[in-house]
């Protein structure tokens, strides 16, 4: 259990040299539900290419980049957009909670089942060192999975559902890689938010 200045209570995950919190539900309906509505409709959502080994490929999701300072992500660039209101109402409620500020906020909308996010870690050299990274997720239950960069055998599975808050503290992106794999079955859309902090 961890007690984060204030009276809601995250689960710790037991994960090597990493500092992971899951708050389930920490949003539910009706405000996850207007939460997605409103970012669907008011993020400006772009089908964006990213650079793989030199080549530009069309990312297998859409995306959007908000905040106060220019981000680079997988060989591009991205010019952030100031923030909005459905934006800044989850700004103010997860700040308090994980006791620091972002200055970014990475979304990524998973159409269907056919979208998702390739093996990471979010290390991008202009991310604060040791900061956090907060994502939100809302709308449809995907899977994420961790793997130890070490091993790629030992995993760590957790499904994500409307309204879950997971924060990625400590130093996980050093050790571990995550990915949200096709759900060929899901249908429906998933927002994910991932709360930054650069440099
Ligand atoms: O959609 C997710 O839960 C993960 C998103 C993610 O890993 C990222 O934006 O770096
Ligand atoms: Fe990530």
């Amino acid at each position: 259990m961890h007690h984060l200045n204030s009276n809601i209570i995250g689960q710790k995950l037991e994960l090597y040299n990493a500092e992971v919190i899951f708050y389930p539900r920490l949003f539910h309906q009706p405000e996850s539900h207007q939460l997605f509505t409103d970012l669907l409709n008011q993020i400006s959502w772009k089908h964006e290419p990213i650079k793989i080994f030199g080549k530009s490929v069309l990312q297998p999701r859409l995306t959007a980049y908000y905040g106060t300072k220019a981000y680079t992500y997988s060989g591009v660039t991205m010019q952030p957009l100031p923030w909005n209101a459905p934006l800044l109402q989850i700004k103010e409620k997860i700040e308090p909670l994980v006791n620091t500020q972002f200055n970014g906020v990475l979304l990524n909308l998973y159409r269907d089942g056919q979208d998702y996010m390739g093996w990471h870690s979010d290390d991008e050299k202009e991310l604060v060192k040791g900061g956090a990274i907060a994502s939100l997720s809302l709308g449809e239950t995907r899977r994420f999975i961790f793997r130890r960069k070490d091993n790629h055998q030992i995993k760590f599975e957790l499904k994500l559902a409307d309204g879950d808050f997971l924060v990625m503290g400590g130093d996980p992106q050093k050790f571990w890689q995550h990915y949200v794999p096709k759900s060929p079955k899901v249908t429906h859309p998933r927002i994910n938010l991932t709360f930054r902090m650069l440099a």
